[in-house]
């Protein structure tokens, strides 16, 4: 892959990823790391210094599987991820919500400071055969920024198999509706954190959205995951 950090999220088509989310609560967003990039943040899974804290899925039942949030100060390249495409999805959030939000992470943050959010929410997970993360929400206390982004750091069919990401969406009265975005290693997905407006006939009612990852039936599976609220 080609170019810098910010010239390959300019390079992203930023209407289309608004529209997809707009209509579906989700949007592929491309390549947006390199095999390198991958490799050295799986690398890293390693460095506990690196990380604030450690979860075990099962524990939790959140799952199988475990992962680790990124202290602060965040490594450079998550940080650059975090404040860059921030940037690019502020407009569409304001879209669905009607707020104003800070036009820079930084600026959002003290947002969260201020309701006592404070602590690092990006991620790396890590699952290995039989693991499986189950269908939530990545809720944080009330400050809630609507999307989030995942960037999945292995190879499909040569990492790993099995371990789809999937999400679901409950509408009013309907049945729930799933869905499968298709990943690569180093390839990025904006989705909705929790809900996503939806236009009726007698106005805007809110659609509720899960996401999840699917069993993986082999080899071992790594994501990033940039959410943009910090955690209480
Ligand atoms: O491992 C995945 O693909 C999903 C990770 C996840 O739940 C998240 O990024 O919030
Ligand atoms: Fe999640």
């Amino acid at each position: 892959m080609s170019g810098d950090l910010p010239s390959r999220i300019a390079d992203i088509d930023w209407a289309r990823v608004g529209g997809n989310l707009r209509d579906n609560g989700w949007a592929s967003l491309g390549r947006v790391l390199s095999d390198d990039e991958c490799t050295a943040l799986i690398k890293g899974y390693d460095a506990p210094d690196r990380y604030r804290s450690t979860v075990a899925m099962r524990r939790h039942g959140f799952g199988e599987g475990e992962y680790r949030y990124y202290a602060y100060p965040l490594p450079p390249l998550i940080a650059d991820l975090r404040t860059q495409l921030y940037a690019r999805v502020v407009p569409i959030a304001r879209t669905w919500t009607a707020r104003d939000y800070p036009a820079d992470h930084a600026g959002y943050q003290k947002q969260c400071a201020a309701r006592g959010q404070t602590r690092s929410t990006p991620l790396i997970l890590k699952y290995g055969k039989g693991d499986h993360n189950r269908l939530h929400q990545d809720l944080y206390g009330d400050e809630v920024f609507p999307i989030q982004i995942a960037i999945l750091l292995s190879q499909p069919g040569k990492d790993f198999d099995g371990g789809e990401f999937v999400m679901t969406e409950q509408s009013p009265r309907k049945q729930s509706r799933a869905m499968v975005a298709p990943l690569e290693k180093g390839f990025a997905i904006a989705f909705a954190v929790n809900e996503r407006p939806v236009e009726g006939a007698r106005g805007i009612y809110k659609v509720k959205m899960r996401h999840g990852v699917s069993e993986i039936r082999s080899g071992s599976r790594y994501c990033l995951g940039i959410i943009f609220h910090d955690a209480i």
